[in-house]
């Protein structure tokens, strides 16, 4: 068989009628059988069944704003579909099973399970929607359940994918549909041993792109976007930011570790090992190139800004006044890695350590505890990270006059990274 594609679609690329339409045109012009698609939810329903579930867990009433996420994934649908399609009954019916999980008093206690059972709707019920649109229109496909395919295990909110079940089931389960029909799926869920649905972390789905077109070993991943391309500063920030024709996996996953929101951290890495390009293209303007990332060597010395906000400065300072070691970046790490915090820079003197986390679902107290051990434990929160690569003069100058609500500053020879206090 031909090698698959993958495409990925995200929220705000069918978040009403007239964006779904759009899709199906920029599909139906690309349509070939071994095509996976994949889909995350609707325009922001995540945030909506977030909002939801808190609702639940604090025993609040939360059938109106149910019923106003449902009205909307209706209204979505009238604007495709005749009134006697199946697919309002579909669409019910899921905000029914959604209502009584909303009401299970039963997995409530254990809140990341509770959430992980929950948050994937908006996905499981947007490929619906899509599906049965593309076969509306004449394109035929079929709709996977994406926890059939992508195997994980129990860690809630961002659980760990086992590779080797997921190539598994991926070449027993979708390669065999890609012969005769293209296939549309879910971003962001999968499934643990004992069969429960896990979540890979928000805006996971550029991810699962990732996880399906490793484990079919696709000929590239597409991931279709608002933007042109990957640029070299979000453009809601930087209106003049230039778009990057190529770009080295090496330089993307950089961007995305140091908070370039445009691709999920974790999608880079496995495409990168296996030699699969990335494209990220334009949904909006979908025959012109994007960006294609791929083993191309160093990238042009262009300045690269990426801000990220909501972290948390961590001060450690050892308590037996030993001097730092390799024992303590190792100690940190481990902890790090436990309470699932991820380091976003490390700055080390000789008794104390600073490092910046981005795990704001910590309280202090749990970040305290974690680290008490060995380290005085001080906690700073809501702290805004720019880095800038290959900065020149302009970048350098323009951030040092906002020194005032400096925090801290680390250089090298072509990264800068300031963080300050918001
Ligand atoms: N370096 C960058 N290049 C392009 N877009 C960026 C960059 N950094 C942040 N963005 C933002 O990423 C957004 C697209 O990502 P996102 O909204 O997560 O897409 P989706 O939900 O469709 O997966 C753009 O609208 C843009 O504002
Ligand atoms: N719907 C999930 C997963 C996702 O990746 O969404 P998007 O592709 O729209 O960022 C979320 O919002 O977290």
């Amino acid at each position: 068989m031909i090698q698959p594609l993958v495409y990925k679609f995200g929220g705000a690329s069918i978040k009403d009628a007239k964006a779904i339409q759009r899709i199906a045109q920029l599909l139906k012009s690309r349509w070939v059988n071994n095509l996976v698609i994949v889909v995350s939810a609707a325009g922001k329903t995540t945030d909506r069944l977030e909002e939801l579930i808190s609702l639940s867990f604090e025993n609040k009433e939360f059938s109106r704003p149910l019923l106003e996420l449902m009205e909307y994934h209706l209204d979505l649908c009238k604007g495709l579909f005749e009134e006697d399609h199946s697919i309002y009954a579909r669409v019910e019916n899921h905000f029914a099973q959604l209502h009584r999980a909303l009401e299970n008093t039963a997995i409530k206690d254990n809140q990341g399970f509770f959430y992980d059972q929950i948050i994937g709707y908006g996905e499981l019920i947007s490929t619906r929607i899509i599906q049965e649109y593309l076969c509306l229109i004449g394109c035929s496909c079929l709709w996977q359940d994406a926890r059939e395919l992508i195997s994980t295990d129990s860690h809630t909110k961002m659980a760990k994918v086992d590779w080797a079940l997921t190539m598994q089931h991926c070449r027993k389960a979708l390669i065999p549909k890609l012969e005769t029909f293209p296939v549309v799926t879910q971003g962001f869920i999968g499934k643990d041993l004992q069969g429960n649905t896990t979540t890979l972390g928000r805006e996971g789905s550029d991810f699962t792109a990732a996880i399906l077109g490793v484990s079919l070993g696709a000929s590239s991943v597409t991931i279709w976007k608002d933007v042109a391309g990957i640029l070299n500063g979000d453009p809601d920030l930087f209106p003049d930011a230039v778009k990057f024709e190529y770009l080295d996996f090496e330089e993307a996953a950089e961007m995305t570790y140091y908070g370039a929101s445009v691709i999920h951290p974790k999608t880079i890495k496995p495409l990168s090992k296996h030699g699969i390009s990335l494209y990220v293209q334009s949904f909006l303007d979908p025959d012109k190139p994007g960006t294609v990332i791929g083993s191309f060597g160093q990238a042009p010395r262009i300045p690269i800004t990426i801000i990220k906000n909501n972290l948390i400065l961590i001060e450690l300072r050892i308590r037996d006044l030993s001097m730092l070691g390799g024992f303590h970046f190792d100690y940190i790490y481990d902890v790090a890695d436990d309470i699932h915090a991820e380091i976003q820079l490390t700055q080390a003197a000789a008794a104390h350590l600073n490092i910046v986390i981005n795990t704001v679902s910590l309280t202090d107290e749990q970040i305290v505890k974690a680290f008490r051990d060995i380290f005085h434990v001080k906690v700073n929160r809501g702290l805004k990270l720019i880095t800038v690569k290959n900065p020149t003069t302009v970048e350098l100058d323009h951030y040092r006059r906002m020194e005032a609500d400096l925090i801290l500053e680390q250089r090298s020879l072509d990264l800068v990274q300031w963080l300050f206090k918001v």
